[in-house]
């Protein structure tokens, strides 16, 4: 899975955005940017708010305060709120982990799905949609996967389906909910590259959820590490990754070494019996 150059380029910035369900305040005061070239992690515990605020940036969630824009290649700020359904999925994807399988449809239909933003009334595929379907299926590997039906696919083979629906969409901002959530040792990896790609060689602004901290240390050129709904600490993955803030976060005691091959920043946590 290898990106090929593309120019684009998109951001995004939520500033002071509270999230509620309910009465229930779950996101109080979250900041976040996503710049063009550039992936951004959002760490923290369950239930510290991550998915909730990717969604709001989806707008998928509706906010109690604060202000989420976005920027396109040439224009200033705009407010999410203000943009229609259409025009802000031209710019902006999500792939998350809650969807209902379609289960008789064939795999490169449920990709066509991505080309929505594009289309126009029930006209028939465009070879540009076409083109890039077999683009975002080939990025994806599930090329050959194209007329099975979703049914008769594994939950990793699915998942990389839905990151095709997603990547067909050829969004400027890319926002990805825990992507490599099911996949084996191979297509996480691959995944991973594939993020990475998309960051350096087509500038797409990337908001990522990864619970694997270290993936998170290898990949994410900023990191927003959240707790019971607010930012704890944001900052490159050096300035984040701290024994003190990931022990008072997750609580449990967690030590970071820098490995000495690499230079790579590697987090334990050590478990009860290791302390023992
Ligand atoms: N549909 C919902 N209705 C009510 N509360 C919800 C709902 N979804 C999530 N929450 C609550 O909102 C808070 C934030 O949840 P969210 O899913 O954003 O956290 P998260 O950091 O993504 O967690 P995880 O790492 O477990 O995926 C949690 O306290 C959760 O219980």
């Amino acid at each position: 899975m290898t990106a090929h150059t593309l120019s684009a380029t998109g951001s995004m910035h939520a500033e002071n955005v509270v999230l509620r369900y309910g009465k229930t305040t779950v996101v109080e005061g979250a900041s976040i940017s996503l710049a063009p070239g550039e992936i951004t992690a959002l760490i923290g515990p369950n239930g510290s708010g991550k998915s909730t605020l990717l969604r709001s940036m989806a707008k998928l969630h509706e906010r109690a305060a604060g202000s989420i824009t976005l920027t396109g290649p040439l224009g200033q700020p705009r407010e999410i709120s203000t943009l229609n359904g259409r025009d802000f999925a031209h710019e902006v994807t999500l792939f998350s982990q809650s969807h209902a399988t379609p289960e008789g449809l064939a795999v490169a239909d449920i990709v066509a799905f991505g080309r929505h933003p594009h289309r126009r009334g029930f006209a028939g595929l465009s070879p540009e949609d076409r083109a890039a379907i077999a683009r975002a299926m080939d990025l994806t590997g599930t090329t050959n996967m194209a007329h099975k039906a979703a049914g008769e696919l594994s939950g990793g083979e699915l998942q990389r389906v839905w990151l095709a629906v997603c990547l067909a969409q050829q969004t400027n901002v890319v926002l990805l909910d825990e992507p490599t959530n099911h996949l084996d040792l191979r297509y996480q990896v691959e995944t991973l590259d594939l993020v990475h790609d998309l960051a350096r060689e087509n500038a797409l602004a990337i908001g990522i959820v990864l619970h694997d901290l270290n993936q998170a240390a290898a990949l994410a050129d900023s990191l927003v590490l959240m707790n019971h709904g607010q930012v704890h600490a944001s900052g490159t993955p050096a300035e984040v990754l701290t024994a003190e803030n990931l022990s008072e976060v997750y609580e449990i005691t967690v030590q970071v070494h820098t490995d000495l091959n690499t230079g790579m920043l590697r987090i334990e946590p050590v478990s009860r019996h290791q302390q023992r």
